[in-house]
């Protein structure tokens, strides 16, 4: 296989090299420097890890399996019409058909659209939030649905980057916030479980780093397997993360950190922000850290149920806000981390722990953020159907092996 170098592998993870320089006296995540450059020797490090990964840790196993869901009375009222209309600023609700779901009785109603709406977004080129579907979106969130309802499998914790286990093939999405933001709560509703990922309302519950696995068996072409090798029954991982911020530990941020710079299979990363709070400077210096990491990235709002005032009009500002940020950070990494390559300009807005609903998969805004999350992934959404597209295509070189990547000299 011919060496490549890594940056010429456009649009995911490169593994750049930066030092990193860890607080040890706050329990916070390390305050990273991703613009000073570190010697190679760090990353050979992480080779290493990777490479001598045999344990799997267990500490953290998964939560027993859920109950049974409990009986909703449908509600049927139309989500859209009520909606507070903001007064600041020019955010409507588009008012193209939805797909009607069922509420839970007595939910309040500017809350209904919350939980019944599938998609809740807001795009570069539209000043309203757009909560409905459409008929093609439609088609495209059921089959990103029954993608993520197959084959659930938990699959190991992680403490640190030796203790995941070598993956050739399968692309893993990491899910990132500050602590409590709802990062367990988000995947639970990926997923369609409601405990799945343990969430709890103390900000620090998740301690490390969790692999799900989900989707079909995978389609992976003969050449690209060795012999003998044992393939994977799942087409996607995903990775619940520690929280920053609150309550969180530096060697908690230096396994994740040390797992983008290095991990072979990680297509990219969705930021959770809480929609009830100010952007917080941990949040921007992530960005910071998945642009300069030339990190695919997707950011999310949680929590739009919470917070006073309007939630359309709370999330939409604060979707305006984070594309500004976005878009000042792509300028300044000067990398492949631009609008609708690196990030995505499309800032979804979900509520996916409210309430903790068992039907609340199909709604609070999920559903459309799975669509980009296989998107992301390299999963080529068509009508009801979700292909696996060539990496060829995707990521513009081939698949390199860790070991065939020539590091980029400093
Ligand atoms: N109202 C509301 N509560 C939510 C939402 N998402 C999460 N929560 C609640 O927020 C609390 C924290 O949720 P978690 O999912 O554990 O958050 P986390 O980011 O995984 O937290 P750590 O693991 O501690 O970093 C829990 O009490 C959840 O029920 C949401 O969309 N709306
Ligand atoms: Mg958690």
């Amino acid at each position: 296989m011919p060496l490549l170098r890594p940056q010429t592998i456009k649009g995911f993870s490169t593994p750049q090299i930066y030092h990193a320089c860890f607080s040890t006296s706050l329990p916070r995540w390390p305050r990273l420097r991703p613009t000073a450059k570190s010697s190679r020797s760090s990353i050979i490090a992480s080779k290493d890890e990777i490479y001598n990964s045999n344990s799997i840790s267990h500490s953290h196993p998964p939560a027993p399996p859920p109950p049974p869901p409990r009986q909703q009375t449908p509600k049927k009222t139309d989500p859209a019409s009520n909606i507070s209309k903001p007064t600041t600023t020019p955010i409507e609700i588009n008012n193209a058909p939805t797909r009607k779901r069922s509420a839970p009785p007595n939910t309040k109603p500017h809350k209904e659209a919350l939980f019944t709406s599938t998609l809740i977004r807001q795009s570069p080129n539209s000043s309203s939030l757009i909560t409905t579907t459409t008929k093609p979106q439609d088609a495209q969130i059921s089959a990103a649905a029954s993608f993520f309802n197959q084959n659930f499998q938990f699959l190991y914790s992680a403490e640190s980057l030796r203790h995941h286990p070598k993956n050739e093939h399968i692309p893993e999405i990491l899910i990132l916030g500050a602590s409590n933001v709802g990062k367990s709560s988000f995947l639970n509703a990926l997923v369609g479980k409601l405990d799945a990922a343990r969430v709890s309302a103390r900000p620090g519950k998740t301690t490390l780093m969790n692999a799900f696995a989900v989707g079909p068996l995978p389609k992976i072409p003969k050449g690209h397997v060795k012999q003998g090798e044992k393939l994977p029954r799942y087409s996607l991982v995903l990775v619940d993360t520690p929280g920053y911020g609150f309550k969180s530990q530096a060697s908690w941020g230096d396994a994740v950190w040390k797992y983008i710079k290095a991990r072979k299979m990680l297509r990219g990363a969705v930021v959770l922000i809480s929609s009830e709070k100010k952007l917080m400077e941990q949040d921007k210096w992530l960005l910071r850290t998945l642009a300069e990491a030339n990190t695919r990235t997707l950011v999310v709002l949680t929590k739009a149920d919470k917070g006073g005032g309007s939630w359309t009009e709370r999330c939409g500002e604060m979707a305006e806000l984070l594309r500004g940020e976005l878009r000042k950070i792509s300028r300044s990494a000067g990398n492949g981390w631009k609008e609708g390559s690196g990030w995505n300009p499309d800032i979804y807005i979900t509520a996916a722990g409210m309430d903790r609903m068992p039907k609340l998969a199909s709604g609070g805004g999920v559903g459309g953020v799975r669509t980009s999350i296989l998107e992301m992934a390299g999963f080529d959404l068509q009508d009801k159907e979700v292909k696996k597209k060539d990496e060829t295509i995707t990521y513009g070189g081939p698949v390199v092996s860790f070991d065939d990547i020539k590091w980029k000299e400093t």
